[in-house]
């Protein structure tokens, strides 16, 4: 499958922040997560990949273009759901599809409808009257309604309820049934990335820790527990993150193999899959804290 995006040693400083040779690819047909802590630069880099950052240096493929020659004919192949509402708030849902629609080439009514229907959108109240979760639905109704090949969505998740949450990742699963379709989406939550995500890319301090397919990722990594007697064996095998208590030792550790895993288990060392949040939290977490 080609690339849908390329992002090569992209850099881009705001003020005392910089987002610092980010480089990725992502293929068409699939979901991308982006994770990172607050302030890694995710919305940063969303804004780039959007053009509403100027990049620094480096280079940003779409659909093999660059915004520099086809920004135009690019923003017409995204379906962009910012992490702020962007409608006009005085105005009803109606007035305002009727206001976006015609920006985009391929609009198509009838899809817009079909979601209007399925997320029980209000379209005649105003966009100031809904709750945050019905302004998220219509910005995503919004966005899947022109065909757009690509669905970018800044943190569309949050501070949603778990009913509207497993719905709208339903939707993006759906999206991606066609396979000239992808996603991409930065969140929190990455328990939905463990739920739909087919790749994960995690950022922090405007640096790219890993892109990696999900399976492949999990399968590099794995979580040793032990007492404290077995904090040497844990700790000489190199861990990216440690934590430990008074009786404990907890630690991430990469690229265990077989043989190894098998000594550490007759040791007493338990080992078992990590989560994306444990690999998340001990490759963030700085040395020596608890
Ligand atoms: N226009 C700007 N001017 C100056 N600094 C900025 C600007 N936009 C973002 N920043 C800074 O860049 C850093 C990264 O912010 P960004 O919003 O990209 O992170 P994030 O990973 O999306 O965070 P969160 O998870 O909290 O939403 C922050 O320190 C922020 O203050």
């Amino acid at each position: 499958m080609e690339n849908i995006m390329e992002v090569k040693r992209v850099s881009k400083r705001l003020k005392d922040f910089k987002l610092d040779q980010i480089s990725f690819e992502f293929k068409r047909g699939f979901i991308m997560g982006l994770i990172g802590p607050n302030g890694s630069g995710k919305t940063s880099l969303i804004r780039c990949l959007m053009n509403l950052n100027r990049i620094d240096s480096g280079e940003v493929k779409l659909f093999g273009m660059t915004h520099q020659q086809y920004t135009r004919e690019i923003k017409q192949r995204i379906g962009f759901v910012y992490d702020q509402s962007y409608f006009y708030e005085d105005v009803s849902l109606k007035k305002n599809k009727r206001i976006v629609a015609p920006f985009y080439r391929d609009w198509d009514d009838a899809i817009f409808y079909k979601y209007a229907e399925i997320f029980e959108l209000p379209l005649k109240k105003k966009v100031k009257q809904l709750s945050k979760g019905m302004k998220m639905k219509f910005a995503v109704a919004i966005a899947l309604s022109h065909h757009a090949e690509l669905i970018i969505l800044d943190e569309p998740t949050a501070g949603l309820d778990p009913i509207f949450r497993r719905e709208l990742l339903d939707i993006l699963l759906d999206v991606i049934q066609d396979e000239n379709k992808s996603v991409f989406f930065s969140t929190h939550i990455t328990t939905d990335l463990e739920q739909v995500a087919d790749y994960i890319t995690f950022m922090n301090q405007g640096k790219i820790v890993f892109s990696k397919e999900k399976e492949a990722m999990f399968d590099e990594y794995c979580l040793a527990r032990g007492s404290t007697a077995l904090a040497k064996e844990i700790e000489s095998l190199q861990p990216i993150g440690v934590r430990k208590t008074a009786v404990s030792i907890e630690a991430l550790i990469a690229d265990v193999d077989r043989q190894q895993a098998s000594s550490l288990q007759e040791r007493g060392v338990q080992l078992q899959r990590p989560t994306l949040e444990d690999i998340m939290y001990y490759t963030v977490k700085k040395p020596g804290t608890i």
